[in-house]
């Protein structure tokens, strides 16, 4: 009743004098309630997945990619791009031993990969679940041309969300990921380019909490170009603002969120170096100016660094001196199998290597995570090589 009174109040406006003197109607508060969008059982069962996923030092496994991702990776080793081949590898990431579940909280899969089984016709999501491990799966449907720019993107699969969320959160997934790509070029990001892809991924987080899934917000800034990191900080900065503005005007509920952004680094021909306290400097910065604190976490994309650099930096981020009041962790992708598709190539007899080389990297970024990763000096070639592929764009 008193909040009823109150806006009607507000809508009929009021008489007021201009500096002329002559009377004007001022324009009336329209600004009215929030029709609760959730139920407070819905934002508890959000926000307690949203923490488990990044609870005392874990991260997540982004064994997401496409089929022609996937495809690309598979090259690298001389493996033929089959379902079967797919499934054998990721077989081996999801049966590594239990322990993993206090470095891994959730892994995001691929479509196929949440129906495919293992070796002995037990579903991998299945498989994860009992290690106490969170089920996500990719949302988006990809890139598409954003018409008028200098071939910039957006991100394409709002038709038929609702019911694809409906459907996975039946099939056992509790949080969903969503990737939009901007990049750093002349006239680019654009504010067209920033404007829709922070709006389509207000919509896709709202059509997922309506569903139960927590949704993860992927505003990737990609590598490429020649830029210094003070460039990609402010252009990072422009982008969460315009994420978090979207999100807010969309009435998510931030605290069943997780970014998943960029760390704040030079472009990848960037001529000049930085050290990993300066990229966690730039990077906290960025994130402290633009993230709200009622996101529980924020689990950065590898984006092409070594596994070595995207540990060191994520250890640096955590010990940067500026407040923090998110949980800093990962969600990598190539930062984390790199070395295990090396160690695998695609040979059955390779699987403890395999798994060997999968559980140091998911430990290694366990460590970063809650700041205490020591680098021990040697490490093998894998982890040190590059990972970055140019315009990654899906
Ligand atoms: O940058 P990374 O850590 O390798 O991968 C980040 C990521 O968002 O991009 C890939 C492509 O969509 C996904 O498989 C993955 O989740």
């Amino acid at each position: 009743m008193e909040l009823g009174k109150k806006i009607g109040e507000e809508r009929r406006g009021s008489r007021t004098l201009t500096s002329k003197g002559a009377a004007s109607i001022v324009r009336p508060v329209t600004m009215a309630h929030q029709f609760p969008a959730l139920t407070s059982e819905q934002k508890k069962a959000l926000s307690e997945t949203a923490r488990r996923i990044v609870a005392n030092g874990k991260g997540i496994l982004a064994a997401d990619e496409s089929v022609g991702t996937m495809g690309n990776r598979l090259q690298r080793i001389k493996v033929e791009n089959t379902e079967e081949n797919r499934r054998q590898f990721r077989e081996l990431l999801f049966t590594v031993d239990s322990s993993v579940s206090q470095s891994i909280g959730g892994v995001i899969l691929f479509h196929e990969t949440l129906y495919q089984k293992d070796g002995q016709g037990k579903l991998f999501r299945d498989i994860l679940k009992e290690k106490g491990i969170v089920v996500g799966i990719k949302l988006d449907q990809g890139v598409a041309p954003l018409a008028g720019t200098n071939k910039e993107t957006t991100v394409q699969g709002l038709d038929g969300l609702s019911e694809r969320c409906a459907q996975y959160k039946k099939d056992g997934a509790d949080f969903g990921k969503w990737r939009a790509v901007l990049k750093i070029d002349n006239q680019c990001p654009s504010h067209l380019a920033i404007q829709e892809n922070a709006n389509t991924l207000a919509r896709y987080a709202s059509i997922c909490q309506q569903n139960g899934l927590v949704p993860i917000v992927e505003p990737e800034v990609i590598p490429d170009g020649s830029h210094d990191m003070e460039h990609c900080q402010y252009v990072t900065e422009k982008v969460l603002a315009a994420v978090y503005k979207a999100l807010n005007d969309h009435h998510v509920y931030l605290e069943g969120t997780l970014l998943k952004p960029n760390m704040v680094t030079a472009g990848h021909a960037c001529t000049k170096k930085y050290t990993p306290e300066q990229v966690a400097m730039a990077t906290v910065t960025a994130l402290h100016r633009t993230v709200p604190a009622a996101v529980p976490g924020i689990c950065f994309l590898s984006g092409g660094m070594s596994e070595e650099d995207a540990t060191l930096n994520l250890n640096a981020i955590n010990l940067c001196p500026l407040p923090k009041p998110w949980k800093l962790s990962f969600s990598y992708g190539r930062a984390l199998q790199a070395s295990a598709l090396a160690a695998w190539g695609g040979k059955a007899e390779n699987k403890k290597a395999t798994q060997e080389a999968f559980m140091k990297r998911a430990l290694a970024n366990s460590q970063a995570a809650k700041g205490q990763y020591v680098h021990m000096g040697s490490s093998d070639s894998a982890s040190t090589q590059s990972l970055f592929t140019a315009s990654y764009t899906y």
